[in-house]
Formats: C-alpha cells, sequence, structure tokens
C-alpha cells in the first residue's frame, strides 16, 4: 500500500502541489488526470524523490520514503517516461534487465526474467532479445521501456504519459497490454494522463487534480456518475455519459441463455463496443463466447435497458 500524506509542493510561495492526501492499494491502476499545469508531474515525482517535497511524506508499505537512500527507492520503484529512456546503443535484452544488472542478479535469472517479460508484452524473445532500439517500432520501443520497469518486480510502477506519443489505435491496444500486464503481475501502478478517457479505460482508481488540489478520487464509475466539482464534470463531458457508463461494463456481466445469428462476441467485450456491433451490423442480438465456448447472447435491448437505468 502507498500513502500520500498532505504532500505540497511549493515554487517561490505558490503551490504546484497543495496537500494532497490518497492511499493507493497493492495491485491496483491509480491514473492520474488533470489539465496542463495542475501538478499531475510533480506529485509523481515527489512519489520517488525526483523532486523533494515542501511538506508532507510519502510510506511505501508503512515506510516513509524519506528515510530510504535514494538508490534504494529508486530500486523500489520503476519509472517510465514518453520517450522510453531506452539505451540506443544496448540491446532489448540489456535495456530490460539493467536494473535486476545492477542489482547483481546471477545471469540465467535475469535471461529468465527478461523472456518472461518479452513473452508478456507479446514480443517473441528469440526475434527481438538482441535487437537495438532503432530497430524496433515505437509501440515495440514502448513496450520495452515499460517492461525494463517492470524487469525489478518493483513495489510501484510509476507512469508518466506512457502512451503520449504512440497514435490512437497503438494506443488502445498499449492500454490493454498494460491492463493485462498488470493484472498477470499484481503490479501496483500510479500513471499520469491529460487524457480522461484513458484515465476511465485504465484506472482502478482515478484521481483528478485542478490547481495542484486533488479535487476527487474514486472509481471511474463514481467519476462519471457522481463528479465531485463542476470541474470534474466538465472533464467528463454530461453528452455521451451513457456511453462511457457502457464502456465499463463487459458483456458477460448480461449475457442471456439464448441462440443469435452471427460473428460471437468475446465475453470479455464492452458494453459500448457490443452496442457499436448492434448497430454497425443490425442485429438486435450477439452470440457471446468465452475462449471460443458459447455462453449465450447479448440483446440489444439489455445494452440500452443498462446505458438508460441506474446500477
Ligand atoms: N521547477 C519549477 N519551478 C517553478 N515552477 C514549476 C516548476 N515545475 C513545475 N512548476 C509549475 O508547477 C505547476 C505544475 O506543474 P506540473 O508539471 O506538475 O503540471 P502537469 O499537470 O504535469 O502539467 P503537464 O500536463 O503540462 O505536464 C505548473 O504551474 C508549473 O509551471
Amino acid at each position: 500500500m502507498i500513502e500520500i500524506d498532505k504532500i505540497s509542493k511549493l515554487y517561490d510561495g505558490v503551490a504546484a502541489v497543495d496537500a494532497v492526501s490518497m492511499i493507493v492499494e497493492t495491485a491496483t491502476i491509480t491514473v492520474i488526470v488533470g489539465t496542463s499545469g495542475s501538478g499531475k508531474t510533480t506529485l509523481l515525482r515527489m512519489i520517488n524523490r525526483l523532486i523533494e517535497p515542501s511538506s508532507g511524506e510519502v510510506r511505501i508499505n508503512g515506510e516513509p520514503t524519506g528515510t530510504l537512500p535514494k538508490h534504494v527507492l529508486r530500486r523500489r520503484i520503476g519509472y517510465a517516461i514518453q520517450g522510453h529512456g531506452l539505451f540506443p546503443h544496448h540491446t532489448v535484452a540489456r535495456n530490460i534487465g539493467a536494473v535486476p544488472e545492477l542489482l547483481r542478479w546471477p545471469p540465467e535469472k535475469i535471461r529468465a526474467r527478461v523472456d518472461e517479460l518479452l513473452d508478456l508484452f507479446s514480443m517473441e524473445p528469440a526475434q527481438f532479445r538482441d535487437r537495438f532500439p532503432g530497430e524496433l517500432s515505437g509501440g515495440q520501443q514502448q513496450r520495452v521501456g515499460v517492461a525494463r520497469a517492470l524487469a525489478s518486480r518493483p513495489d510501484l510502477l510509476l507512469m508518466d504519459e506512457p502512451f503520449g506519443a504512440l497514435d490512437p489505435i497503438i494506443r488502445a491496444r498499449a492500454q490493454q497490454d498494460l491492463r493485462r500486464i498488470q493484472r498477470a503481475l499484481g503490479s501496483t501502478i500510479m500513471l499520469v494522463t491529460h487524457d480522461i478517457e484513458e484515465a476511465i479505460h485504465l484506472g482502478d482508481r482515478v484521481a483528478v487534480m485542478d490547481e495542484g488540489r486533488l479535487v476527487q478520487h474514486g472509481t471511474p464509475a463514481e467519476i462519471i456518475r457522481q463528479p465531485a466539482t463542476e470541474f470534474v464534470a466538465e472533464m467528463v463531458g454530461g453528452v455521451d455519459r451513457p456511453l462511457r457508463l457502457l464502456s465499463l461494463v463487459p458483456v458477460s456481466e448480461i449475457v442471456v441463455d439464448g441462440p443469435a445469428e452471427g460473428e460471437p462476441l468475446d465475453a470479455d467485450t464492452n458494453l459500448r463496443d457490443a452496442l457499436s456491433t448492434c448497430l454497425w451490423s443490425g442485429r438486435d442480438a450477439l452470440p457471446v463466447v468465452r475462449d471460443g465456448v458459447p455462453l449465450g447472447r447479448v440483446t440489444l435491448d439489455a445494452i440500452r435497458a443498462r446505458a438508460e437505468g441506474p446500477r
């Protein structure tokens, strides 16, 4: 568990971050979202002490970060930034293994860890292990950057706009991958973005910053349904709120017995995508499968009811 306790940063008497407190549970993703200049990056960097707080404290599993030597802290907290920061003259394997190497893990253990991470990121180890960053696509470089930050199994991974440089289609894939990998490894992640859609898709918890203050901290559904301030309401927008709610629910939640025609949907597909499939293909029910096994069907009426009704 990470406890952020009334942390502030003043620059010339002006608060870039103003008494922010929050608790981040282990094995969850917290997304910090806000407009430019709201203090997101400053908050993130105070956690690994790249920026010294003016006041307040951060505790990792009960231990105040202020008492840990910086090099120990950096090992316990991974940091991934936009642009990846890969070493261009080192292979993918050396880049990913950089921290384990520093920690003097035995070579076979490093190699196994590198291959495990490459596998998780859908990059065939034999094909990618010995390449250099310049021989990878932007999306692949981004994955190697995140794999490197996860390699030593940090207590916490901080990510600052990790997908900012990716085009929208790869970006959606990269977000899904991160979610899958975070679940598989049980990692604790704090991620900064200015993109509310990204926050809603990725976060177990969303923290909204405005002018240095934390104005709301809650689940994506809470942020959408009960925005705490005008600012949050504006950020999440009012018009397509039903669609946003649908994007939080998998079809498995409203699947019912019975047949339906056509291409099936996977049980993890969200209702927003299911709705667009219905509308696009002109069907009022879709078959649902999990791992290729039929589960039943999802109906257009049930999706509509879910969009309208309170939960
Ligand atoms: N070293 C500094 N000296 C003075 N002011 C600073 C410094 N670093 C940041 N600030 C100010 O603190 C505020 C918060 O900056 P921060 O970079 O945390 O915002 P942000 O939400 O991450 O913005 P962005 O999305 O644009 O990166 C801004 O007003 C910024 O100008």
